[in-house]
């Protein structure tokens, strides 16, 4: 019998036809060699900046979404495959979104079957004052929504952590997303953001909580492919507030490059990563934060209150506009701000 010409074999493993070109490479693979590659490259990952410990307790940021659920599937996977020794907890936040967060929540019920993982939900009407994203809409308006979201979600896992006794929260950002937050880093002049956006590993003065990114390196597209032919069940609606439109061009520009170099995302993050930024003369450098506690709440804040406070003081009394500095030590100086800075000091 003719033997099939080599073109038409899994470029991985010379054995099977293969199914898909991996965006990734542009390889030619079977739907086998695909998964293993996948999930070989998130071990990597995981073993190259010692994520866990035997007998470590960590949740996953569980939010029914294509990334989150995968994170959820691979991360069952590996630690059974590897005897990584983790005991993994699903965590989600509701924020309060009808026709949204409520519908993806069944799916992280399910999920939490599928996967036999204990789920925990925290809710922000719970933590917030009984503020929920749409009564926070309903009286701000969609415009600077996210930012209300960004800070509640952030503090809310971290409380829903702590309420499991657990000190350690993964998430299911990709390599789109931190290619993404290199790019935008770089087009707002912010330094300070761009020197430590790439990090696996994230932990601020203002929280007891480690955060990690295991698919750090992995392209949306696979999160996508892999999802599909594992037919992993997800939910893939779209926020129904508004995006934020800087992040959404960003977004844009890299899918685009994507298409004309596969590499592009991957050598952002690489840039990101191997960036020698420089200091200029300590006016950069970052002020220590001092750890304290937030006098309303007690959660931790290196301030009196802390940003959720402040940001439900202006809700309680009825004020629209976002009065919060969401600027880190050491950004003061950088791109807008600094643009700002100097105009306040120009006479005519
Ligand atoms: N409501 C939530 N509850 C728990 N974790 C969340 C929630 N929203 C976001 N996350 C975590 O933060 C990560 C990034 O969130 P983002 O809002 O950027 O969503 P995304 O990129 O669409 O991810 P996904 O596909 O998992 O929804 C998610 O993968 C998840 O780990």
């Amino acid at each position: 019998m003719p033997s099939l010409p080599l073109q038409s074999l899994c470029e991985l493993c010379s054995a099977q036809k293969p199914s898909l070109r991996r965006p990734k490479t542009g390889q030619k693979i079977c739907q086998q060699c695909f998964f293993h590659v996948f999930e070989t490259e998130i071990h990597n990952t995981i073993t190259a900046a010692s994520l866990f410990h035997p007998g470590e307790r960590v949740a996953i940021g569980a939010s029914g979404g294509k990334d989150s659920t995968v994170l959820a599937h691979v991360m069952k996977t590996l630690n059974e495959r590897y005897s990584y020794g983790v005991d993994f907890v699903l965590l989600s936040i509701d924020e309060g979104i009808r026709g949204y967060r409520d519908d993806s929540l069944e799916t992280v019920k399910r999920n939490q079957q599928q996967y036999s993982l204990p789920l925990k939900i925290v809710s922000y009407k719970d933590l917030y004052d009984g503020w929920s994203m749409d009564n926070i809409v309903a009286q701000i308006g969609s415009k600077n929504n996210c930012t209300y979201c960004g800070v509640f979600r952030r503090q809310a896992l971290d409380r829903g952590a702590q309420m499991l006794g657990i000190n350690h929260v993964l998430t299911g950002h990709n390599a789109d997303d931190m290619a993404e937050t290199v790019l935008m880093n770089i087009l707002r002049g912010d330094t300070a953001r761009l020197d430590r956006c790439t990090e696996i590993i994230t932990q601020s003065a203002e929280s007891p909580i480690k955060r990690s990114k295991p698919l750090k390196f992995a392209y949306e597209k696979e999160i996508v492919l892999y999802a599909h032919y594992k037919k992993l069940d997800y939910f893939s609606t779209e926020c129904t507030y508004s995006p934020e439109a800087f992040r959404g061009t960003a977004r844009t520009l890299i899918k685009n490059l994507e298409t004309v170099r596969s590499s592009a995302i991957i050598d952002i993050i690489h840039s990101g990563e191997t960036f020698a930024l420089q200091r200029r003369g300590g006016k950069n450098q970052a002020k220590k934060l001092v750890a304290g506690v937030c006098e309303r709440c007690g959660y931790i804040s290196s301030n009196k209150l802390c940003k959720a406070c402040v940001l439900l003081d202006g809700l309680n009394a009825g004020r629209a506009a976002v009065q919060i500095s969401l600027e880190k030590p050491g950004d003061q100086d950088d791109g807008a701000a600094l643009v700002r800075k100097q105009l306040e000091h120009l006479s005519f």
